[in-house]
């Protein structure tokens, strides 16, 4: 199931943030490997999304090194970016286009030409049914619009997605068809790492788990060679909250 020998592809290096004089991330350590689905769990506050935009660049850290595919993040943020979809929790594209014309946009922004053959190929990889396709964004469901978010991904080619929270709101049908997903870029190669607060979600779908609490990592989990991670054991873990959280 996952590539655990294969090469690192992110990687929090001792990475201490702060922000407005508070340490959000203290010494956190991490490394997802390619082709593997890391799920970065945690409770509000954790410093779940203060990771992910370390990881892109947006936090500069106080010390330590988010390296992405061998670079510094800080380095070399133009090839960082390239390499890498993030989305956020609610996919920002634009609700007045349709999934066809936000995926021409946004691909002319990065100037990257595709035919139309090859957007029509992302939207069925992605799951996106074709009566949806010259829709608006704004008729479209969450799941719908992350699914154009990923489609856009797939056609830009990059590699590394970074996730934040990205089955909160959708319902369980889209969640598995979610996890589908993400499994099947996974095992195209892709490396992905997803933030979340959903314990039961992240066992469902990461090969690993590391566990956050209050800008440190508590704890690692593996899912076993044919299985998945043992809900029960990371909702204990997770519930032993400290007593002034
Ligand atoms: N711009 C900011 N200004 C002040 N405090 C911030 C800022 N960004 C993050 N923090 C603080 O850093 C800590 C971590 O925030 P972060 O958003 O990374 O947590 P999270 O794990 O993503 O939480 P949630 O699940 O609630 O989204 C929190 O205590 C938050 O209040």
């Amino acid at each position: 199931m996952t590539s655990r020998q294969n090469k690192t592809v992110i990687e929090s290096q001792s990475l201490c943030v702060q922000i407005k004089g508070i340490s959000v991330l203290k010494d956190l350590n991490f490394k997802v490997g390619k082709g593997e689905i890391y799920a970065l769990l945690g409770g509000n506050g954790a410093g779940k999304s203060t990771t992910l935009k370390t990881l892109l660049g947006f936090n500069k850290p106080k010390s330590g090194l988010a390296i992405i595919d061998g670079e510094s993040v800080g380095d070399a943020l133009v090839s960082v970016r390239k390499k890498t979809a993030y989305l956020p929790e609610n996919a920002s594209l634009y609700p007045h286009l349709t999934a066809k014309e936000n995926i021409e946009y946004f691909l002319s922004l990065a100037d990257i030409k595709k035919s139309n053959d090859e957007i029509e190929s992302a939207f069925k990889l992605v799951g996106l049914q074709s009566d949806s396709w010259d829709r608006q964004l704004l008729t479209y469901s969450k799941g719908m619009r992350q699914k154009t978010a990923i489609a856009l991904a797939v056609l830009r080619e990059a590699p590394i997605f970074l996730l934040d929270e990205p089955t909160s709101g959708l319902d369980p049908v889209a969640i598995d068809e979610f996890n589908q997903l993400v499994t099947e870029l996974a095992s195209a190669g892709a490396t992905i790492l997803m933030v979340t607060h959903d314990v039961y979600g992240a066992c469902q779908v990461a090969d690993r788990i590391g566990l956050l609490r209050r800008g440190e990592l508590v704890g690692e989990f593996e899912a076993p060679d044919e299985g998945r991670i043992d809900t029960e054991l990371v909702h204990a873990a997770f519930a032993q909250r400290q007593p002034n959280e």
